[in-house]
């Protein structure tokens, strides 16, 4: 029907008022256009890396694609020019579904709400932790390990500057979790760094760890031409300066490749349940099945049935007493990731 624009006059041409135009529900199918791995984000561009072709271009989203619904390592079918020549600019069209995505709770910026993913598909999350300079920080390798238990991330814990100090206090406290764990030192990189070339041969990897702590002298040299800026530690604050600061994902000579991105420095886990943590550790979970309704299974708790367990109490199955203590380790540990959890829970609910 014609709109009332309250004239007859017909030189002026109506257009069909917003409401009635025709919509569809047909998207056109992106199915067949060439697929690419996300590689770089930089704002609103993107490193794209073809995979048939192996050629590297540039492109920004296509309008129907909501802002942050691309991410550091999504699989994403692009169109336009994919010649990757200078100046020329591709455009994502469609993500495909992620195998893994690695989020962040954002319930430590005050202005922001829910949460972000930060990297699609990753396979291993590799926790760069100095001994020294800065000194480690437990608390900061817990949150590590609960987002990637999570996310569905393999575990890797990486200590940095082993000339500095002695990695024995750190590899007894993480023991009882069986991570794979890797000590380096670039002052001698030899079996530390052929160790961690093993381990992430063939792997979409992502780095965590403090400012500081050695991501970027590891990244240049796991990949010769990465050119990563190494930083200072400050004097002072025993700090780093977060001289990475975009984020970008590295191919690694012998295949694979390692994310480094500044988003992931720090984890909320406000986005982390007691259940993804306990579904990580199976034996610890059955164990909890004969808990008290909302028993926070935390040391102090009286009732908490974790401690028949260690005992070997029934209705839990008998230990002996070597089999006691490994069940104690591995209790205490499961314990602080499960404190990591609730301290940001409560943080979660005092911000809203
Ligand atoms: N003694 C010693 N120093 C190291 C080692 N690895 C790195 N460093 C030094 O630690 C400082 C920080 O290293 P970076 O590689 O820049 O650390 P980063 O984690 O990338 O820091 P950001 O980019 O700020 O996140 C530099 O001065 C490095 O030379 C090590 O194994 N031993």
């Amino acid at each position: 029907m014609r709109r009332d624009i309250g004239t007859d006059d017909p030189r002026v041409k109506v257009r069909a008022g917003k409401s009635s135009r025709p919509r569809t529900k047909v998207r056109p199918d992106w199915s067949r256009e060439p697929l690419a791995r996300v590689i770089g984000v930089d704002r609103g561009r993107y490193t794209l890396r073809l995979e048939e072709s192996e050629v590297r271009v540039f492109a920004v989203r296509a309008k129907e694609l909501r802002r942050g619904s691309v991410i550091m390592g999504d699989l994403v079918r692009a169109t336009g020019d994919l010649s990757g020549r200078h100046d020329t600019l591709a455009r994502i069209v469609a993500v495909e579904e992620r195998a893994s995505v690695l989020r962040r709770s954002l319930e430590d910026a005050p202005d922001a709400k829910g949460e972000k993913a930060i990297v699609a598909n990753a396979e291993i999350m590799c926790i760069v932790v100095a001994l020294a300079d800065p000194p480690p920080r437990t608390g900061m390798i817990d949150r590590c390990l609960v987002a990637a238990y999570e996310a569905g991330l393999e575990p890797l814990l990486c200590l940095t500057k082993a000339d500095l100090a002695s990695p024995d206090g750190l590899l007894d406290a993480y023991s009882p979790f069986g991570l794979r764990t890797i000590v380096t030192r670039s002052d001698a990189p030899g079996e530390g760094l052929e160790d961690l070339r093993g381990a992430l041969k063939d792997r979409f990897s992502v780095l965590v760890g403090h400012s500081g702590v050695g991501k970027s002298t590891l990244i240049n040299a796991l990949v010769p031409d990465a050119n990563r800026a190494v930083g200072h530690v400050n004097e002072v604050t025993g700090r780093g300066r977060h001289t990475s600061t975009s984020s970008q994902a590295f191919e690694l000579p012998e295949g694979g490749w390692i994310v480094d991105t500044p988003g992931v420095r720090s984890f909320g886990l406000g986005h982390v349940e007691v259940s993804d943590v306990l579904g990580v550790f199976p034996e610890v979970d059955e164990a909890t099945r004969f808990c008290l309704p909302l028993c926070s299974h935390a040391a102090e708790e009286p009732s908490c049935a974790i401690d028949a367990w260690i005992r070997g109490d029934a209705p839990c199955a008998a230990a002996d007493p070597a089999e006691s203590a490994r069940r104690s380790a591995l209790a205490a540990s499961v314990r602080r990731l499960l404190e990591a959890v609730a301290t940001a829970e409560a943080s979660a609910k005092a911000a809203r």
